[in-house]
């Protein structure tokens, strides 16, 4: 027996914390016990995620407990603030109408308790993830070239939801690299699923799965699966595969977390998570790009430093400078154009964990389910506190441990035991003490060790090293020990030592501890002048700010935030809970 679900079911979990509001999880409910079962199961990756928060789940109708008895609940355990977020792919009348209706009445209930609401998951990259795994499983090894794939969503009146899907399908196929995407819908809304199916053959598919794109199970996937059969009858010179639907996927999880954070700090985008494409608002035209605070809107003052700003007004211009940059260059005509550091949605996957766990001989729970994307290119801050499993994590990127459950992929190649040697050298790993690392009489012959390892002689090395080192500034210093150097100097020739293999992804490990001011700030120019995927693990948060579009954050063995590194630190109470600290005055707004 699963007691951890049956756990999970109804009541609350967790205590009422003073620096961050409750969270109450609104499901549609099914009659479906295994739907229903579903639900549960998301809500528990929730509260293994973030294992302090109070929160509980409820539903709309159709399963119990409402989402009334579960804000009930919650107020009786002392809650003072709580944030609804919908579990719901894409907001339609019920959530539209059900979800403020559920609040409005919670607060004639709860005049004393202050009510927000948060988003759908809506169009989010790691829904787009999730999908992404369901087609591709559902396509196997059939040839991308002649694919074609059918997302079949539930249909509806509402033309934002109608909107939003067939953009997610565009997405899908447009940004990810699938072949044809083409949606459908099972009910409500057209084309339905025999329609796609035809347009699929028309353009030339010879294979095409037929996934749903529902969060949970229900007598509406069966009815999906018949209707492609019937269609599949007719065309035996085709092959038609029916695929899994999302499911409690723990992505999902993180993604709930992310709006209740939303929810919680006011900070509801304008524009959808993946949009490039900004909108202007007229008359707010210098806010393009910018996320647009919906706090106030009626639920009660807003928290923190944007306490007294009404609803219609931005943030001060600053609080996204990549937003601001991007509608500045789109302005002189080069729109959309991806900053060094920053995700190329286009790029190749460089770095790909699924549901990672280990824990080692001792029983020490290190990963419990680490879930990460990095693309070529990207620069990206891995953080968390002590213990968080960062370096259990780097163990094995670079194939020093392997997964016990799980799998991890370096530019295309899993983790194998056969594979491990291979991906040692695809990663290459820059130690927080450049002693570590240099043992060699000289820094040039330490840059050339590496390569010289690869096989590479004659003009081929020596030019390989001068480039490395030239990279770093380090030509005038080519034939001095590594220990006449300044510990800067050391760390840059750590750098270019590993640079030199030409590795797939790049990690630096705490790279700017002790270096003084000038020394931290050559150190950076050249971080941001690697031409690698980059990642870089620190405590030092200005540091990551400074040079990471993009943070991770983990901790107990999970990533609990991904997004852009300023809205991370900026958020004081996900700081706070997972002991994150910035250095006294330093303000992530401002910086
Ligand atoms: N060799 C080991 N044997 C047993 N437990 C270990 C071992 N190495 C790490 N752990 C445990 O695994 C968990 C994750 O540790 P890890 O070193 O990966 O965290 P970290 O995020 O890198 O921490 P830090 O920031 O302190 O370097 C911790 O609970 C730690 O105590």
């Amino acid at each position: 027996m699963d007691l951890r679900r049956s756990d999970a079911r109804g009541g609350t979990h967790g205590r009422p914390a003073p620096d961050r509001p409750s969270l109450v999880l609104v499901g549609h409910g099914s009659r479906d016990a295994d739907h229903v079962d579903e639900f549960w199961d998301l809500v528990r990756h929730v509260g293994e995620i973030d294992p302090e928060l109070h929160h509980a789940g409820g539903f709309i109708e159709l399963a119990e407990p409402s989402a009334d008895a579960a804000i009930d609940a919650l107020v009786a355990d002392g809650a003072t603030e709580i944030v609804s977020v919908p579990i719901v792919l894409l907001a339609a009348g019920h959530l539209k109408n059900d979800g403020p209706a559920t609040l409005a009445r919670a607060r004639i209930r709860h005049p004393d308790v202050t009510f927000r609401m948060a988003r759908d998951l809506g169009i989010h990259p790691e829904v787009l993830s999730v999908a992404e795994d369901r087609i591709a499983a559902t396509l196997g090894d059939a040839d991308p070239a002649a694919s074609g794939v059918v997302l079949v969503g539930r249909g509806s009146s509402d033309p934002d939801a109608s909107g939003d899907f067939a953009k997610l399908c565009r997405l899908l196929s447009d940004r990810r690299g699938l072949p044809i995407v083409e949606p459908a819908w099972i009910s409500v809304a057209e084309p339905r699923v025999p329609d796609a199916l035809e347009r699929c053959r028309r353009l030339g598919a010879t294979t095409i799965a037929v996934v749903p794109f529902f969060l949970f199970t229900g007598v509406l996937l069966g009815r999906i699966l018949d209707q492609a059969a019937a269609w599949a009858q007719q065309h035996p010179e085709l092959t038609v595969r029916g695929g899994p639907h999302l499911g409690a996927d723990r992505r999902l999880a993180r993604v709930a977390l992310e709006r209740y954070r939303e929810g919680f700090g006011g900070d509801v985008r304008m524009n959808c998570d993946l949009c490039v494409y900004r909108v202007t608002l007229p008359g707010y035209e210098e806010k393009v790009g910018l996320p647009i605070s919906l706090t106030p809107h009626g639920d009660g003052p807003a928290r923190g430093r944007r306490r007294n700003r009404r609803a219609t007004r931005a943030p001060r211009p600053g609080w996204d400078g990549t937003a601001l940059e991007l509608a500045d260059e789109g302005r002189q005509g080069d729109r959309g154009r991806v900053k060094p550091g920053e995700a190329d949605p286009e790029a190749a996957v460089a770095v790909k964990v699924r549901d990672l766990h280990f824990a080692y001989p001792d029983g020490s729970e290190a990963l419990t389910g680490v879930d990460l994307t990095i693309r070529a290119g990207e620069r990206v801050a891995l953080l968390g506190p002590n213990g968080a499993g960062k370096t259990t994590l780097l163990l094995h990127l670079n194939g020093v441990l392997q997964p016990q459950q799980g799998t991890v992929e370096i530019a295309g190649t899993g983790l194998t035991k056969r594979t491990a040697r291979d991906l040692r050298r695809k990663v290459g790993i820059v130690f927080q003490d450049p002693d570590d690392q240099l043992f060699m009489p000289s820094i040039e012959s330490d840059v050339a060790f590496g390569p010289a390892n690869l096989g590479l002689t004659g003009g081929a090395l020596e030019e390989r090293v001068t480039e490395a080192l030239r990279t770093f500034g380090l030509e005038e210093l080519r034939e001095v020990a590594p220990h006449q150097l300044s510990l800067g100097q050391r760390r840059r020739a750590a750098v270019a030592g590993v640079l030199a293999m030409e590795p797939e992804l790049m990690v630096l490990d705490e790279p700017s501890s002790n270096l003084d001011p000038a020394a931290r700030r050559e150190l950076a120019d050249v971080i941001r002048r690697l031409p690698t995927t980059t990642l870089l693990v620190t405590h030092d948060l200005p540091y990551a700010l400074e040079l990471c579009p993009r943070a991770i954050v983990m901790d107990a063995g999970q990533v609990i935030a991904d997004g852009p590194t300023r809205q991370i630190l900026a958020d004081e109470g996900f700081m706070r809970a997972h002991r994150l600290e910035l250095p006294a005055g330093f303000n992530p707004l401002a910086a």
